[in-house]
């Protein structure tokens, strides 16, 4: 998709940028271009409860303020610690999670404005697939149950055409006919996320949403799922967003990343942008304590530690929430937040000291 996707650099300037559209011009622009999806100032905080009561007393802000924009056929990435809001915002996305507030604008549906009824016929367009293959398969279902469930739940073919489309099906992902009986606990893990890549892919969606969906696999295997990811979103026309904590993934698979701390996003842009030329200090630090595997680059990057844990989402830090752990912090930085700002053509940063 890379070739694809550098023909549209250009049009990605502004992509994601922290603007002030309402939502009529959200959709005006999404309409326009050649955006798949248009997510503005997205949110969820978790109520907690407590008390005798049971009344709220807390949230987690585990979403908090995140827009960008994905184009049609790119790998638009979200990397960050465990804890940063990944999962929680590609769940936001299909409304596995149900949002705060905020806009998610797909193919040009604000999607967080529709009833059950035309979700579901949304949710054809837009799948997942999850980390943990095992425990995302049915143990009691085989294999031509599992992939063929999209089929039964949609109503979409007949049923004696079913089979036919399950065999296809794990064809594309590299299984074999003779697996359409077999149970998930006879197969390797590698061989369980080309189980739930096809039953992901059964209804011709446009979207998938990646959650780590190699972390629990062998390194090995890992790439084998990376690029069967990736011939299928060549065959498929298909649109990623892939969430990982490994950079050395998002580095193989992504068009564009966003860098995540704290429910935020710090830093966005081309990943060639992200690599080579980091501009927040968190997108610094995460880089530095990754291993590089040319002495020359060895030498060139530094490792910068960060001094003290990630804050507890429930009481996130005034003003920039980095500061408590920045090596550049100012007194600004304390009180104000910065905002994401477009430092260089696509690439946007969240820091008063990168503008
Ligand atoms: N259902 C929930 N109720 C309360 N808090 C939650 C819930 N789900 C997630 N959180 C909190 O929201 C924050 C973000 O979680 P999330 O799973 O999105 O992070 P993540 O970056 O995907 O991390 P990981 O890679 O470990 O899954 C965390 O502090 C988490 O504890």
């Amino acid at each position: 998709m890379r070739v694809c996707n550098r023909s549209l650099q250009g049009k990605r300037a502004s992509a994601g940028g922290a603007g002030t559209w309402k939502e009529g011009s959200l959709l005006a622009h999404c309409v326009e271009s050649e955006d798949l999806l248009v997510v503005k100032d997205l949110r969820k905080h978790f109520s907690m409860k407590g008390g005798i009561f049971g009344q709220e007393t807390d949230s987690v802000k585990a979403v908090d303020g995140v827009s960008f924009t994905v184009k049609k056929g790119e790998t638009f990435s979200i990397v960050g610690e465990s804890g940063c809001g990944k999962s929680t915002t590609g769940m936001c996305l299909l409304r596995l999670t149900e949002p705060t507030s905020g806009q998610v604008v797909f193919n040009n549906i604000n999607i967080l404005k529709q009833n059950q009824k035309a979700l579901r016929a949304i949710r054809k367009d837009m799948q997942v697939i999850f980390q943990d293959p095992y425990s995302s398969l049915n143990p009691k279902h085989t294999i031509k149950q599992i992939v063929s469930e999209p089929f039964r739940i949609n109503r979409t073919i007949h049923k004696s055409e079913i089979e036919d489309r399950v065999v296809s099906l794990l064809r594309v992902v590299g299984l074999r006919p003779d697996h359409l009986n077999r149970f998930p606990h006879e197969f390797s893990g590698g061989q369980r996320q080309r189980i739930g890549i096809a039953r992901a892919l059964a209804l011709h969606p446009k979207l998938i949403v990646c959650d780590e969906p190699v972390s629990a696999l062998d390194v090995s295997i890992q790439s084998q799922i990376l690029n069967l990811l990736e011939e299928l979103q060549e065959q498929f026309a298909l649109t990623y967003i892939f969430i990982s904590h490994d950079l050395s993934v998002i580095e193989h698979i992504s068009d564009r990343v966003a860098v995540m701390y704290l429910g935020k996003i710090v830093e966005m842009g081309e990943r060639e942008q992200i690599f080579n030329n980091p501009q927040h200090p968190y997108t610094k630090a995460l880089l530095s304590s990754v291993p590089l595997a040319e002495p020359k680059l060895k030498s060139k990057r530094q490792r910068i530690l960060l001094s003290g844990d990630v804050p507890n989402p429930r009481n996130p830090p005034q003003g920039c929430h980095f500061h408590t752990r920045c090596p550049i912090k100012a007194d600004r930085c304390m009180q104000e937040p910065p905002s994401l700002q477009e430092v260089e053509t696509g690439q946007l940063v969240s820091c008063h000291f990168v503008q």
